[in-house]
């Protein structure tokens, strides 16, 4: 069978940069000038910014901000500058975060400063700023994200290994991985294909990453734009924000109202929205207000779209020996053989390292003006953390564009202690959904890996084809669709995946 990793193909908005600036001209000129000359004068510290590329006058560095792989430049950026540097986009300062030391000393030590999000005017316009990941550092993003961790902190976690190893036989059985965090979300069973509630957060995510891009949208350079009309020439953002608004709303209120309806109903599935309502009714509605859990769990449902490493995995399929010479070839594994399988282990390491999803992570932004080894990191700034260049240095993982999962065995063939998985972020931003989409990864990983071959797909006359792997290129790195051979290993591992469809659900059962 062939596989397919990305989903349906999304209008998208041409954020046409040069049209927005004829529109206001004069005005914009004048207000670009004093924010570009303000932030030039703005270092009144004495201490210089870290180095980087030199910036133009206004547009700062604008003219070298990649809209192609821009993790491949920035990483480019780290062997002529260092594992900090510094870029201007208008008034806007960046700084570039390469190497996990730096990362550990600002986004951890330093976290009181580190741990905001840079404004974006159009995450509001387009409706995604229920995202408890793109809330500023206030008290309602502190809100949300203690009722996300109640949800998804470890011992919560390890509450949903049921659900999700159902979901992973569905998924060996052919349907689709996203499945998981609806079901245990919103107790809802995705549709094979073409299912609508899929289908909405395929839409939002890509609207989203086509509105986030540094540099993309005129308007979060300039957050005066968005009080303009959007039939003015160079405005069509405005349109591109109403019908993603629309569509994100649409994400968050369908699956809660499905939820609710079924509660009207009393055939509710356990869900965890489900409990924390009913916990709400327990409580006479003062336990969460409706609207902090509709967007907590519209969150999570966007992250599971927003964040699947599988589609890398399938590239990089290896060894099945170790699975049979640990459990067999009579079962299809549980998360309690984990420990008992280095090899996979590792294989999962390599894939969240090789190509992490968020190459560049959650832009953070800092709330105080800060002096890091002997460089000034002003109040307001954008700070990227350069996972790629992290997990690409070549001092710590030698020929980095090779994926190698032996690269985490030590030389007496023990797992090594590099276990921390970059790919999920830092400090007190760090994935919320960690713990779970570790386990979904490495729980899909060992299955498939135990019951097919994955293989090259081969052309007419039996050759087989290479993979031109290619990845998309917004905030979130996914390959692109491409072709391959997937076959059940045996007829007994057939058997084993044509079973699990026998099994009864067990999640959160009482
Ligand atoms: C392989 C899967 C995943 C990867 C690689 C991943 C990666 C990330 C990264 C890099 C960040 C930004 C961290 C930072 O700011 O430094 C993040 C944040 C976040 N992730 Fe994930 N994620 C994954 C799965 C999930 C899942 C399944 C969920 C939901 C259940 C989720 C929910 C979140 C949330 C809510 C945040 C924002 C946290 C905040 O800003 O306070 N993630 N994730």
């Amino acid at each position: 069978m062939a596989a397919n990793f990305t989903g349906p193909h999304v209008p998208s908005f041409d954020m046409d940069f040069p049209n927005a600036l004829l529109c206001v001209a004069i005005p914009l000129l004048v207000v670009l000038g004093v924010k570009a000359v303000s932030s030039w004068l703005g270092n009144s510290s004495g201490v210089p910014f870290p180095p980087g590329p030199a910036p133009r006058f206004i547009t700062g560095n604008l003219h070298e901000i990649p809209t192609k792989q821009p993790w491949l430049t920035y990483t480019d950026w780290k062997s002529r500058y260092g594992d900090i540097v510094y870029a201007r986009i208008f008034g806007q300062h960046i700084i570039f975060v390469n190497s996990l030391k730096i990362a550990t000393d600002l986004f951890e030590k330093r976290s009181h400063i580190y741990s905001d999000r840079p404004a974006a005017p159009m995450i509001d316009l387009i409706g995604w700023d229920f995202n408890v990941g793109l809330m500023p550092y206030t008290e309602k993003w502190r809100q949300h994200r203690r009722l996300f961790q109640q949800c998804f902190r470890p011992d919560a976690a390890r509450t949903y290994r049921p659900i999700q190893m159902t979901k992973i036989h569905d998924f060996l059985r052919g349907l689709v991985g996203a499945a998981i965090i609806m079901a245990t979300m919103y107790g809802y069973q995705v549709e094979p294909i073409e299912d609508h509630f899929v289908t909405l957060a395929e839409e939002a995510v890509k609207m989203l990453s086509d509105a986030a891009l540094p540099g993309a949208a005129a308007v979060n350079a300039f957050p005066l734009l968005r009080h303009l009309p959007g039939w003015l020439p160079g405005c069509g953002f405005q349109n591109f924000a109403a019908e993603c608004r629309k569509c994100t709303e649409e994400m968050q209120q369908v699956p809660f109202d499905f939820v609710k309806e079924n509660m009207r109903e009393k055939t509710c599935a356990k869900s965890i929205v489900a409990t924390l309502l009913e916990a709400n009714q327990v409580e006479g509605g003062s336990y969460q207000p409706e609207q902090v859990i509709k967007a907590v769990s519209a969150t999570a449902y966007a992250g599971a779209f927003t964040v699947s490493s599988l589609g890398t995995f399938f590239y990089a399929m290896a060894a099945q020996s170790e699975i049979d010479n640990v459990i067999g070839t009579h079962r299809l594994p549980e998360f309690e053989d984990r420990p008992s399988l280095p090899y996979i282990e590792a294989l999962y390491r390599e894939v969240m390292r090789w190509k992490p999803v968020l190459p560049l992570g959650a832009a953070h932004a800092t709330i105080a003006d800060d002096i890091y080894e002997g460089y000034f990191i002003p109040k307001g700034a954008t700070i990227i953390s350069n996972i790629w260049a992290m997990t690409h240095d070549e001092s710590i993982y030698p020929e980095p564009d090779r994926f190698n999962p032996d690269r985490f065995f030590t030389a007496d063939g023990e797992l090594n202690d590099d276990d921390t998985v970059l790919a999920f972020g830092f400090g007190r931003r760090i994935c919320v959904g960690r713990h779970t989409a570790d386990a979904t990864v490495w729980a899909t990983i060992a299955s498939v890996l135990s019951a097919f071959t994955i293989a090259k797909a081969k052309d007419e006359a039996g050759n087989e084809t290479d993979i031109d792997l290619v990845y998309s290129d917004g905030i979130i790195s996914h390959p692109q669709p491409f072709q391959c051979s997937i076959a059940p290993r045996s007829e007994l591992a057939q058997n084993l995946v044509e079973a699990t469809a026998e099994a009864i659900p067990m999640y959160l059962s009482s």
